[in-house]
């Protein structure tokens, strides 16, 4: 097992990450203060692996709060069946309440959990790989709006985040890709080492391989820690974890949710963000395309959905948080791993890039 930090002064936590950790109820319990446990999870995740979890916490006093699954279901009426379930079995401010799932499950659990009687204690238990290298860590927590993805949500940081790395061998290959965005995002933010490491180990990954994929997670979790821990709520270097988000967001919403996974927009979000670095002049072609080729052999989509326009890209990308005194503020690349938070951009290559032809990029790669 391996274990990092989060630093955040008194709301400071561990990420253990291994093997079988799900069945280790020593990793848990010094994060749990009082009686009674809240397992949040899901339809599909629950079979596979609520009852191993309520076992591990056996100590305690465990309520099972399963959610329909789906990114369509991150809303107010599922948010408001966790609050009926731990109302309903009187769990008092005591109470942990434990994320058991993917990023869909953790975002609306940390939410419940800061929410609930103005806060109780959360730990976060992911089982997808996106949810392992990103939103089990650093307190975003929330749900969705029609007009706009997270819009409604806190800053909550849990008091653990525990990842087996096993829960990987039932998710679908799909998902599997859709994790893999947010782990090539890290190399082109902040990482470029690693996306030679990824581009040579990108089979292994894509084929489970223990080894491979436990070092992905790792480094994952160290940047998206070193990140939150510099800036916790955003105001400055956070907002670059956010590249491919605007374009990808824009998609999400505009498909109807779960249309796109969140990784897969990402992916295509983040193509349009690496056109635009390019139009900029900041990165050379050779540059966008070795990322728009990482993306493609993790199995992404790299090109955005052929029915939206640049208007509804900028209908959607208007209510997007980075946009501060009406001006949109991007993600973009100087270089392969260093990543900026610009609105020093003119609207024409914004326009370009969105009108782009993005079909014919991938054709000559
Ligand atoms: N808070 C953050 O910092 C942050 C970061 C990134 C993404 N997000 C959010 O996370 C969400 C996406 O998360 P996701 O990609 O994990 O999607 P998800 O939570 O919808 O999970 C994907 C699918 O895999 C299933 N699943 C989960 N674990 C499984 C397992 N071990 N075996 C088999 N099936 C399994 C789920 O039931 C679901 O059908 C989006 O809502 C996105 O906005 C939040
Ligand atoms: O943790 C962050 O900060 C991120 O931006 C991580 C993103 O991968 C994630 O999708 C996050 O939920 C997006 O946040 P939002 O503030 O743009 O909704
Ligand atoms: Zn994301």
């Amino acid at each position: 097992m391996q274990t990092l930090k989060v630093d955040l002064g008194e709301r400071s936590y561990p990420i253990y990450i291994g093997e079988g950790l799900l069945d280790q109820p020593e990793l848990l319990a010094p994060h749990i203060a009082g009686r009674q446990v809240a397992i949040v999870s899901n339809e599909t995740v629950a079979p596979l692996y609520l009852e191993r979890l309520s076992k591990t916490l056996g100590a305690y006093s465990v309520l099972p709060v399963v959610l329909p699954d789906g990114e369509a279901h991150k809303n107010w009426e599922t948010l408001q069946l966790i609050f009926d379930a731990l109302l309903t079995a009187r769990h008092d401010r005591r109470t942990t309440v434990v994320a058991l799932g993917g990023g869909v499950i953790g975002d609306m659990a940390g939410f419940a959990a800061a929410c609930y009687q103005r806060g109780v204690d959360f730990i976060q238990v992911p089982t997808t790989l996106l949810s392992q290298v990103d939103s089990s860590v650093g307190g975003k927590t929330g749900i969705n709006h029609p007009l706009g993805k997270n819009m409604v949500g806190a800053f909550y940081q849990p008091n653990a985040v525990l990842i087996d790395t096993t829960s990987l061998k039932t998710l679908p290959e799909r998902e599997l890709s859709a994790g893999l965005a947010e782990v090539i995002k890290y190399g082109l933010i902040c990482d470029k080492p690693f996306l030679a490491w990824l581009e040579d180990n990108m089979q292994a990954l894509r084929a489970l391989d223990s080894a491979a994929l436990t070092e992905a997670i790792r480094r994952s979790c160290a940047a998206k820690a070193a990140v939150v821990g510099a800036d916790e709520r955003e105001s400055g270097v956070r907002a670059t974890l956010n590249l491919g988000h605007t374009f990808g967001h824009a998609i999400e919403t505009h498909m109807g949710y779960g249309v796109w996974l969140h990784g897969e927009a990402v992916a295509a979000g983040t193509v349009m963000a690496l056109e635009m670095s390019m139009r900029l002049g900041w990165i050379d072609q050779p540059a966008r395309d070795r990322g728009i080729r990482l993306l493609q052999d993790a199995g992404l989509p790299v090109v955005p959905p052929q029915e939206m326009t640049p208007a509804h890209f900028m209908e959607h990308m208007a209510v997007d948080k980075k946009v501060l005194d009406g001006r949109l503020r991007l993600v973009l690349l100087r270089q392969l791993g260093e990543a900026v938070v610009t609105d020093d951009y003119s609207t024409e290559i914004l326009q370009a890039t969105l009108a782009a032809d993005y079909r014919a990029i991938v054709a000559q790669l």
